[in-house]
């Protein structure tokens, strides 16, 4: 399989974790760790949200974006997800990835530096470009949505 070259910099407080990889061969997502200190772990309360750093920036290709998405194990054993799931990580973005976290269950739930809290995946961007008309073609569908073919 093809794979698409991104730069990565380790920022200073990256230092001794891993970079994200693919756990399996067919993982569409490579898990980011918390890069928060070892002596002050990030704990949140039901209902706290926090923006956890990653200790890395990129230089993805035009064309391509990165999501940041939640992983399921941690939303189904802990209530923890990322606020803005998939989070963008635009191509030209230079700043370090932060990952938002919500702790969505019934208990606290303390980030310690390393922990696996969310995954990257690369995929493809099309940029569109507006054409304005008076009138669109009309379909089945029409305005009908939000539950319009029943439940
Ligand atoms: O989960 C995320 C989402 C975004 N970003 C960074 C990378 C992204 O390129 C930038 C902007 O994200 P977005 O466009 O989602 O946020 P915004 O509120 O529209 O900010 P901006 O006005 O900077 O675009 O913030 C992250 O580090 N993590
Ligand atoms: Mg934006």
């Amino acid at each position: 399989m093809s794979k698409v070259t991104v730069s990565v910099r380790p920022l200073p407080h990256f230092e001794g974790l891993q970079l994200p990889a693919y756990e399996t061969i067919g993982s569409a997502g490579m898990d980011v760790r918390a890069a928060v200190t070892e002596e002050d772990p990030i704990m949140l309360q039901p209902g706290e949200r926090a923006m956890i750093p990653t200790g890395l920036s990129v230089a993805i290709p035009q064309g391509y974006e990165i999501q940041v998405r939640p992983r399921s194990g941690l939303a189904a054993k802990h209530g923890l997800t990322c606020l803005n799931t998939p989070g963008t990580i635009d191509s030209d973005y230079r700043g370090e990835i932060k990952v938002i976290l919500i702790n969505l269950g019934q208990e606290a739930f303390t980030i310690q530096r390393g922990e696996r809290i969310a995954q990257l995946v690369l995929a493809p961007v099309t940029q569109l470009a507006w054409e304005e008309v008076e009138s669109l073609d009309e379909t089945e569908r029409g305005a009908g949505g939000f539950g319009s073919t029943g439940r």
